[in-house]
């Protein structure tokens, strides 16, 4: 490992292109990749298989270096898929049961409402005509009906509305938003999405919608932005702005660079706060809040609580459009947001739902087993009604169980016939096992024709180059069409995938049965408008879950209700919040923030009022808010920090602890102790394995030793750990120092990480799960960019600038950050450094960016040349555009490979 002076005394940067210029590879990763980007996608013929990110035992893959030959063919045998026998010889086996003459969809020429260039909408025809070209002619009856709701045309009212998933809800949302943004001037709009890979695709897809559009400028303000700037308008200064707010790292743009701002949960909630704080919340007009059934997410729902809530405390107009496939108390939310409330069941693909039990397939009903009449577990374990097709059983004894063999069979199926499939396991074992055995009933590298050959060869390759290094499982399947993502949710929450066919194995996650409302996500992936016609779903279980199964299926979706509450320690971190942006300040006033909260819809008085008053009274013992004498209560310095790091109450104090021992002590000579700070406290479920953490602390030189001294970790403790003394955690010093211990785990683990051991390796080698190893790789940046802001908020200004000095050099990924951004075309030495320098320093960054405001970095790169013109050559700056366009486009696709790469938040 380097040291420190090491890192110091040679950039990152340089460090880099050295590397990059000497041609050396990585340790982790034997193969370069190709330098020409093309076509990323796999083919059409592919298996997809999804899941949970369950803990699972490190990956068989002893070897971390991998052949370099694209030619590469698993080792496994070729296995063959079990045939399929068809009872119902109206139904052959190639042949979808959907594939039938619908009810057309009325046109407009029946409605003229169903064109949106009617002027009931008033929409502009550059808009209209961008949707058109996205496939969008013609609006659904049920989003004209929805649209034309009470007050929501002119941004009067509030909307709250459900549509099944693929139902064509965002048009609705999108509609409003950008009507209030275009109509009135110098609005903004939020558009608040709960994963980063959603945040990514729909600031793609709205960039596309607002092609050639103008936001509505008030000339006066026109008027004094030209004055003030040294430039001359760019000629673009009043296209509509979108830009994405996601994962880690300091949020760059600030609430003046966009019209519409895309964000995670996390993010909107601090934009928000800042506005609040700063006045400049005056601006936004309007609020979409998608997926709003994660309201009751026992971890991420009470920032959606908290942010409507806030919104409807504000006294300035703002329309808040909340929408979600499965919201079955819709009216009980769209009163807590003062919304009108609109439901459809209309679904432009109607998916077929199966149940595959003991290798027998039933047809269980279209769109939803919940409108058929209900199976009963006799009617299926005494044959009392007839399965439409048949799962012959496997010959191979790696098929002998009957769920996998249909989940296999069934796959493999769809993508003989050119459709993409999408399997669903319960984790992440089974998830890379379905994958492998998948694979090896696919036809094999030499089968398939060598253009879909050459694209998964391609597709290969980048993941290969990725910082990380290509997945062992991925090496061996994708060659034959088949890959994988761990970790479901983004991908049921509305990634919108081809898949013709979602495969449920077993629909657990973990060892539990999943949720109805995650099972109809799930099934809903299937089919979708412009992908995929037609939609089938196959729910494979064993004869003995035959009773749960049925159950879950016929299951009322839950409602959904407040997630806040002290146990959970939600409500304390709303109080803190609210008092910190000062939204409230007395026990009335707070009473009075919370009527607007859905706690108070879905609970009695009583209980908030319980809440609240415990909840003062605790973050006041923490120390986080004083009251004076006249009862009005203030955030103190620690519970600002807190409020603005975006860090639990409770952490923050942990951290406030730390941090304090660190400023009178901090391990300078070394990388140890500033590793230790950026590593999150979150409990990321870490079983620590002492002899790994003993030989790690026998490694460590001089300085490390000294950090573990100053955290307070005993090498004799190490040491009897290591022989299975089990750690003591009775007293809350007992927890506290335990924490510690953990804490400095998790920061070996970010030290191998900042020097490039991919993930699997760091996995196997602290014995740890993948998928907590990658949260871990995911979350450090953001969270020391929130140290930061911490110790500035303590006015700890001298360790604010250290630790933002070394988070360029030291944070996981620096360096193979900017090994990502030399990938992309006209992105080298000079350039590179300029872009890293003004803050686009991942490839996510770049992807995210607005071709138009990279137009400016380049321009940057080449300040002579600007200021002997003084004034921006619109040729050469037309030249720049279509530059920034190739390394925009370019920067999507390879980040694009590294969200399929899991390299996703959350
Ligand atoms: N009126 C329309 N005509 C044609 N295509 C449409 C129309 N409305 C929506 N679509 C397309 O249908 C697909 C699904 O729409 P959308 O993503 O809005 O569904 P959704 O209801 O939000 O689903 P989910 O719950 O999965 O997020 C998209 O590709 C979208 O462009």
């Amino acid at each position: 490992m380097e040291s420190m002076r090491g890192i110091l005394h040679k950039t990152s940067l340089q460090e880099a292109q050295e590397r990059q210029l000497a041609g050396q590879k990585r340790t982790w990763s034997t193969s370069n990749g190709d330098e020409d980007r093309k076509d990323s996608s796999s083919g059409s013929r592919s298996a997809f298989t999804a899941t949970t990110a369950a803990p699972a035992s490190a990956s068989s893959q002893s070897s971390v270096r991998f052949q370099n030959a694209l030619h590469f063919l698993p080792p496994s045998t070729k296995l063959s898929a079990s045939k399929i026998v068809t009872f119902n010889a109206s139904e052959g086996p190639s042949e979808y049961t959907q594939r039938r003459v619908f009810a057309a969809t009325p046109s407009s020429t029946i409605d003229p409402e169903l064109d949106l260039a009617h002027p009931v909408y008033n929409l502009p025809p550059q808009l209209v005509n961008n949707f058109a070209s996205l496939g969008i002619k013609q609006i659904y009856p049920w989003q004209k009906n929805c649209l034309k709701g009470p007050g929501l045309l002119t941004g009067a009212k509030n909307l709250v509305y459900c549509a099944p998933t693929g139902g064509g809800k965002s048009l609705v949302a999108d509609l409003l938003m950008l009507k209030r943004i275009m109509e009135e001037p110098e609005t903004k709009a939020l558009l608040i999405l709960p994963y980063v890979a959603l945040v990514q695709e729909k600031v793609r897809w709205l960039r596309t919608v607002v092609q050639g559009l103008t936001a509505n400028l008030d000339p006066e303000a026109l008027e004094k932005q030209k004055a003030n700037s040294i430039w001359r308008l760019r000629p673009d200064h009043d296209s509509i702005k979108v830009i994405g707010f996601f994962g880690g790292g300091k949020i760059r743009s600030t609430w003046q660079d966009f019209d519409i701002g895309i964000c995670t949960l996390e993010k909107a909630n601090m934009l928000i706060n800042t506005a609040i704080e700063d006045s400049s919340i005056s601006q936004l007009r309007a609020v979409v809040l998608d997926e709003l059934h994660m309201i009751d997410d026992d971890h991420r729902g009470y920032l959606l609580e908290l942010i409507a809530t806030k919104l409807l405390s504000l006294e300035q107009p703002i329309q808040i459009i909340g929408m979600s496939a499965t919201l079955p108390n819709a009216n009980l939310v769209a009163k807590w947001l003062n919304a009108h409330s609109y439901e459809t069941r209309y679904r432009p693909i109607p998916i077929e739902e199966h149940l595959v039990c003991e290798g027998k397939i039933y047809h269980i009903g279209t769109n939803g087993a919940t409108a058929q009449r209900q199976l009963k577990v006799e009617e299926i374990s005494k044959a009392q009604i007839d399965a439409t097709r048949q799962i012959e059983e496997s010959s191979h004894k790696e098929f002998r169980d009957p769920v996998l063999n249909a989940v296999v069979t069934l796959a493999h199926e769809t993508a003989l016939m050119g459709y993409g499939a999408l399997v669903f396991a319960g984790s992440r074992g089974i998830c890379e096992s379905d994958a492998r055995l998948i694979s090896r009933v696919m036809p094999q590298p030499h089968e398939v024709d060598s253009k879909t050959m050459d694209k998964r060869m391609d597709l290969l390759s980048e993941l290969r180059s990725l910082s990380t290094g290509a997945d062992p499982v991925l090496e061996e399947t994708v060659l034959s069409g088949v890959a994988f993502h761990r970790g479901l949710n983004d991908l049921a929450a509305g990634i919108n995938l081809p898949a013709r066919r979602v495969i449920l194995h077993n629909a657990r996650m973990g060892r539990e049965f999943v949720g109805p409302s995650m099972l109809r996500q799930m099934r809903g992936r299937a089919g979708r408008q412009g992908k995929s016609p037609v939609g089938e779903t196959y729910l494979c279980c064993r004869q003995d879950d035959l009773e749960q199964v049925l159950d879950l299926m016929y299951a009322d979706i839950p409602e959904i209700a407040s997630c806040l509450n002290t146990e959970n320690k939600r409500v304390q971190r709303a109080i803190l919040e609210v008092i910190s942006v000062r939204l409230a300040n007395s026990h009335e006033s707070l009473l009075e923030y919370f009527s607007n909260s859905l706690i108070s819809y879905t609970h009695d008085r009583e209980f908030v009022e319980k809440c609240l008053t415990s909840g003062l009274e605790e973050i006041h013992d923490l120390g986080l808010i004083v009251n004076d004498s006249y009862s009005s209560f203030a955030a103190t310095q620690l519970g600002k920090a807190i409020v603005a790091s975006s860090v639990d109450p409770y952490d923050g104090v942990f951290i406030h602890a730390e941090l304090t021992k660190t400023l009178k002590a901090f391990v300078m000579d070394g990388e140890m102790h500033i590793l230790y700070v950026f590593t999150p406290v979150q409990d990321f479920g870490i079983i620590v394995n002492w002899q790994v953490f003993r030989n790690e602390m026998d490694a460590l030189d001089e300085s490390g030793l000294r950090v573990l001294g100053f955290l307070g970790i005993k090498p004799t403790a190490v040491l009897k750990l290591a022989q299975g003394v089990p750690l003591k955690e009775n007293t809350p010093e007992e927890r506290e120092l335990a924490r510690v211990y953990r804490r400095f785990y998790l920061a070996l683990q970010l030290r191998d990480l900042c020097n490039e051991m991919p993930i699997h390796v760091v996995a196997r080698k602290y014995d740890s799960p993948r998928g907590s190893v990658q949260t871990l790789a995911q979350t450090c940046q953001g969270f020391a960019a929130g140290m930061i802001k911490f110790c500035e908020h303590m006015g700890w200004g001298i360790m604010a600038a250290a630790l933002e000095h070394f988070s360029d050099r030291l944070m996981a990924g620096a360096r193979t950050d900017l090994l990502e951004l030399a990938k992309i075309p006209f992105i080298k030495s000079r350039t590179a450094r300029v872009f890293w320098e003004n803050g686009y320093r991942t490839v996510g960054a770049i992807a995210n960016a607005d071709p138009k405001e990279l137009v400016l970095i380049l321009m940057h790169a080449q300040p002579n040349k600007l200021r002997l013109k003084g004034k921006i050559d619109e040729k050469y700056e037309e030249k720049l555009l279509v530059k920034a366009n190739v390394i925009s486009a370019s920067a999507n696709r390879l980040w694009q490979v590294q969200l399929q790469a899991e390299m996703a938040e959350e």
